[in-house]
C-alpha cells in the first residue's frame, strides 16, 4: 500500500510531504522535483504570488545517490516567501507588542464565500480566518506535487507508463472533444500559456481570463489527465473502495476547487443510447482492443489496457476582486470579504496537480498488482503477467492448434 502526507501552511516556512510505500530503485532527482514545481506554477491568469515566490525543493529521506532506498520519501518545500511571514506565522508565541506592529498580523474577520474560512472557523473555534485559509489553500498542493513526480518516475520505470494532462475548458470556452495530446506532447501543452492543446481554442482561453481579469471576476474550468501504457487489470470491481474509478475520484476530488469528476465522456455518456456509449471489442493477433475509448481506459473498476482519461471541473477561484457579500464576524455586520491578491484563474496549474494525484493513485494500484521490493522486481512481475494473461481464443483445444 502506497500512502502519502502533507503538513504546511501557505504562509509557513515549508511544506513537508511523505511517500511510504515505493519500491527501492526509482531514479528521482532534486531537478526533477524542482521543475515539477515550476511546472505547477505555469499558465495565464495564475496572480503576484507565483512571480516573485519560490519553491525550494529538498529531498530529505529516502533517496540516495538519486534512487530510492524503499524507505519512505520525504521531501520539504520551502517557501522563499517565510521571512516577511516569520512574525506572523511563528510556530512559538511571539511578544504581543511585536505582533501589535505587524499589519500582516489583523484577525481576518470577513470570511470568503467559496472558501473554507466561515466553517473553518466555526468548526475549530478561531475568531480569525488565517489559521483557517493559510491550511485551506492550494499551496499545499505543491506537496502533492512533489510526491507526485516521484509517482510519476516510479510508473515510467516499472510499467513504462507516461502520463499527460491538458486543459479542456476554461469559462465556458471548450475545447473540441477527441484533440488529445499523445505520451510524448507534455511540453508541447506547457509550451501553451493555458495548456490547452488545441492552439485555436488556447487563444480564446486567454481572451476569457483577459475579460474575467478586466471585469474583477474569476473563473474555473476543466483539465483532462491521460495515462498511457497502462495494463489491464489495475484497480478492481470486487468491492467498492478497490475500485480505480472511485479512487480518482476520491484523489482528484481532493484537489482544492475541483467540484466534479468524469472517468472516460462522463456525462457525455449519460445522454447517449448504449449503442453509442460503449467500446466494441475486437480481436487482434496479439490480443484484444476497443475500437473506441469512450469509457476512458476502466471497465468494472478496471483498467482495460486502453488510454486512461480523467476529468476534473475546477470551480472559479473563490477570491473574486470584485468581492462577495459576507459578515464581519466581529460585529455581526454586513460587509464585503476579505480580498487579498489571487489567482484570476488556476486550471492550468490544476492539471499538473491532477497529474500528480493520478500518478499517485495509479503507483498505488499498480504496487497492489504487482508487490515487489525493487523497480526491477515490480517490472519482473509486471511482464510475467502480461505473458500469462490470457488472449483469445481461450479454450485449450484452440490455445493448442493455434501453438
Ligand atoms: C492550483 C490552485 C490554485 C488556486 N489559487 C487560488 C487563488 O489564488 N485564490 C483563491 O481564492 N483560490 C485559489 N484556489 C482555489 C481555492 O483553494 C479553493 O477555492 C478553496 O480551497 C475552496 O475550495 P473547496 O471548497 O473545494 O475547498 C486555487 C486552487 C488550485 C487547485
Ligand atoms: C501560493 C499558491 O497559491 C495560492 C492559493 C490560494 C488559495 O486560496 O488557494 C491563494 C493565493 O495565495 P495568497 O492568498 O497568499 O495570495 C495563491 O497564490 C501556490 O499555488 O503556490
Amino acid at each position: 500500500m502506497l500512502r502519502w502526507l502533507t503538513a504546511g501552511e501557505s504562509h509557513g516556512p515549508e511544506l513537508v510531504a511523505i511517500l511510504e510505500g515505493l519500491p527501492a530503485g526509482v531514479e528521482v532527482t532534486t531537478p526533477e522535483i524542482a521543475e515539477a514545481l515550476r511546472r505547477r506554477r505555469l499558465g495565464h491568469g495564475r496572480g503576484a504570488r507565483m512571480k516573485f515566490e519560490q519553491d525550494v525543493a529538498t529531498i530529505v529521506g529516502g533517496v540516495r545517490h538519486g534512487r530510492t532506498l524503499g524507505s519512505p520519501v520525504a521531501v520539504r518545500v520551502g517557501n522563499s516567501e517565510w521571512p516577511k511571514w516569520e512574525t506572523v506565522m511563528a510556530a512559538d508565541p511571539v511578544d504581543p507588542d511585536v505582533l501589535a506592529g505587524q499589519a500582516r498580523n489583523a484577525p481576518l474577520s470577513r470570511p470568503r464565500p467559496g472558501h473554507a474560512d466561515l466553517s473553518g472557523m466555526q468548526k475549530y473555534g478561531f475568531d480569525d480566518a488565517r489559521p483557517v485559509l493559510d491550511r485551506a489553500s492550494a499551496r499545499e498542493t505543491a506537496a502533492r506535487v512533489a510526491l507526485g513526480q516521484v509517482a510519476v518516475n516510479f510508473l515510467r520505470q516499472a510499467l513504462g507508463v507516461e502520463i499527460v494532462s491538458h486543459v479542456v475548458g476554461i469559462g465556458t470556452v471548450a475545447a473540441p472533444d477527441g484533440v488529445i495530446p499523445g505520451p510524448g506532447d507534455l511540453a508541447a501543452v506547457d509550451d501553451d500559456p493555458v495548456r490547452c492543446f488545441d492552439p485555436e481554442t488556447s487563444a480564446a482561453m486567454i481572451e476569457e481570463i483577459e475579460t474575467a481579469r478586466r471585469e474583477g471576476d474569476t473563473l474555473g474550468g476543466v483539465v483532462e489527465v491521460v495515462a498511457y501504457g497502462l495494463p489491464p487489470g489495475l484497480g478492481s470491481y470486487v468491492h467498492w473502495d478497490r475500485r480505480l474509478d472511485s479512487r480518482l475520484a476520491g484523489a482528484l476530488m481532493g484537489i482544492q476547487a475541483i467540484k466534479g469528476v468524469a472517468v472516460g465522456d462522463g456525462f457525455e455518456t449519460a445522454r447517449r443510447r448504449g449503442s453509442h456509449a460503449h467500446d466494441e471489442i475486437v480481436g487482434e493477433t496479439d490480443g484484444v482492443r476497443r475500437i473506441t475509448n469512450r469509457a476512458g481506459g476502466i471497465e468494472g473498476g478496471m483498467t482495460n489496457g486502453e488510454p486512461l482519461r480523467v476529468r476534473a471541473a475546477m470551480k472559479p477561484i473563490s477570491t473574486v476582486p470584485r468581492a462577495l457579500a459576507t459578515v464581519d464576524v466581529r460585529t455581526g455586520e454586513p460587509a464585503k470579504a476579505i480580498n487579498q491578491r489571487s489567482d484570476v484563474c488556476s486550471v492550468p496549474a490544476a492539471g499538473v496537480v491532477a497529474e500528480a494525484m493520478v500518478a499517485l493513485v495509479l503507483a498505488d494500484v499498480a504496487l497492489e498488482k504487482f508487490g515487489g521490493d525493487s523497480v526491477e522486481e515490480v517490472a519482473r512481475n509486471c511482464a510475467g503477467y502480461l505473458s500469462a494473461m490470457l488472449k483469445p481464443p481461450y479454450h485449450a483445444g484452440a490455445q493448442e492448434a493455434a501453438e
